[in-house]
């Protein structure tokens, strides 16, 4: 029986996902975390844990550190909220055209007799402008922005694209009208609209901060449903003061963006569908299972890509450093325990690398050794023995 952990809400769908052979929130030893933005910074991992999945695509409430040294693999639901993040972009880009906020604030508190009559004078106040013909600049073309981007070119918009480090895959989903920059500051240039949709890590701190603003047209509309902190607060609230940028809407409360006029505060909203979290979180279980089962990965966040089809009795999986002559330590200990490798599977990705061996003889005595031969190669940072069903 595997031992799933569960943080936050998570759809009870997804959950019904998990086989018998799964059991939720019954021990401290869990196999695995199903999690979603629950910060785990500060967090004490059990030894226990083999799999941490996120339902949703942020990653940055993760360790990867703490992760990689206690041989934790980490996924995410790639584009299970994507549809959701770009219907609420697209709403907000109509809110912001239309004044929408301020009108719909202006008849909730305009309710005297002669409101009919005033209205008609009023009401000019808050015109609009259409969509049609203005530009959007959408950073980050991964699962959201190119829904973003190519949704906003249906309603007519020009859409220029900045993401230096678009997939191969990611490209194939982008319409070829959306224009692409070759630097954020070209991208924004021209914008009527910019939305920001990219990870939050070390490198995107800040992307947007007083020169990529001061880079934008006067009165552009800013939109951040990506993170805090990937927006600079203080430059924006300098900008709306210069009259830079007109408004600003962001999913990520802080105490200095609150009771401002021309800041709109949603909250973290932008995943919250029934369709999003069901998606996540059935996503996030079949990953779980498939990993604690089989040991293949498939778009891991620390581990590479490495998928064999289990028709051998036995496999070991061996999470290790990404250096050298790890295979050599791992065979040979195979060797000294006279064993006949059925299919090897060695792969890498940044700091880790992750090796299948499957087996077909097993005693017990041999698989007790050689899991603790293997774990105490320097570098292995887990290994685990599956036996196949
Ligand atoms: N508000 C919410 O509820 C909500 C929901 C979903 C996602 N998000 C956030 O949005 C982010 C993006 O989600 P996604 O599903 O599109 O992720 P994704 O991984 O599919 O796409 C991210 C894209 O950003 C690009 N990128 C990375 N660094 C960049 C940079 N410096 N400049 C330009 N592009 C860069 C990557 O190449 C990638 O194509 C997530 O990491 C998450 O933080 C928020
Ligand atoms: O779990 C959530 O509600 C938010 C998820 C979202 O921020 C994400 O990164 O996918």
């Amino acid at each position: 029986m595997y031992q799933i952990k569960t943080f936050n809400a998570i759809a009870p769908a997804g959950l019904n996902t998990f086989t018998n052979n799964y059991q939720l929130n019954q021990s401290d030893q869990p196999d695995a975390y199903l999690i979603r933005s629950v910060d785990l910074h500060d967090h004490q991992f059990p030894t226990s844990l083999k799999v941490i999945a996120r339902a949703g695509a942020g990653v940055n409430n993760i360790p990867l550190d703490t992760a990689n040294a206690n041989g934790t693999a980490v996924f995410n639901t790639p584009g299970s909220n994507a549809n959701a993040v770009k219907e609420l972009v697209l709403a907000l880009l109509v809110i912001a055209s239309r004044n929408l906020m301020a009108a719909a604030d202006y008849s909730a508190t305009h309710t005297e007799a002669d409101v009919s009559q005033r209205t008609e004078h009023d009401k000019t106040k808050f015109n609009g402008t259409e969509l049609l013909g203005k530009t959007l600049a959408v950073v980050g073309l991964g699962h959201v922005g190119s829904l973003v981007a190519n949704a906003a070119l249906s309603l007519g918009m020009n859409v220029i694209g900045y993401d230096p480090y678009l997939s191969a895959d990611a490209a194939w989903n982008i319409a070829k009208q959306v224009q692409r920059a070759t630097t954020l500051k070209m991208a924004v240039k021209n914008a009527d609209y910019v939305t920001v949709h990219v990870p939050k890590s070390e490198d995107t701190l800040n992307l947007i901060g007083a020169p990529e603003i001061t880079a934008m047209p006067k009165d552009v509309q800013l939109f951040n449903y990506s993170r805090g902190g990937i927006v600079d607060n203080a430059a924006v609230l300098a900008a709306i003061d210069d009259g830079r940028i007109a408004h600003y809407y962001t999913d990520f409360g802080e105490p200095q963006l609150a009771d401002q006029a021309a800041v709109t505060v949603t909250p973290h909203i932008g995943g919250s569908t029934i369709e999003a979290e069901v998606n996540g979180a059935t996503q996030a279980a079949q990953t779980i299972m498939t990993y604690l089962e089989t040991g293949n990965v498939t778009a891991a966040i620390n581990l590479p890509n490495l998928t064999v089809p289990f028709n051998a009795a036995y496999r070991f999986t061996i999470i290790h450093e990404n250096v050298p002559n790890m295979v050599g330590q791992i065979t040979t200990k195979l060797a000294d325990a006279g064993l006949n490798i059925a299919t090897m599977a060695n792969a890498a990705k940044g700091h880790l690398a992750y090796t299948i061996i499957d087996v077909d003889d097993l005693d017990h005595d041999s698989s007790q050794y050689l899991t603790d031969a293997l774990n105490k190669i320097p570098a292995v940072a887990r290994v685990r023995l599956l036996i196949h069903h």
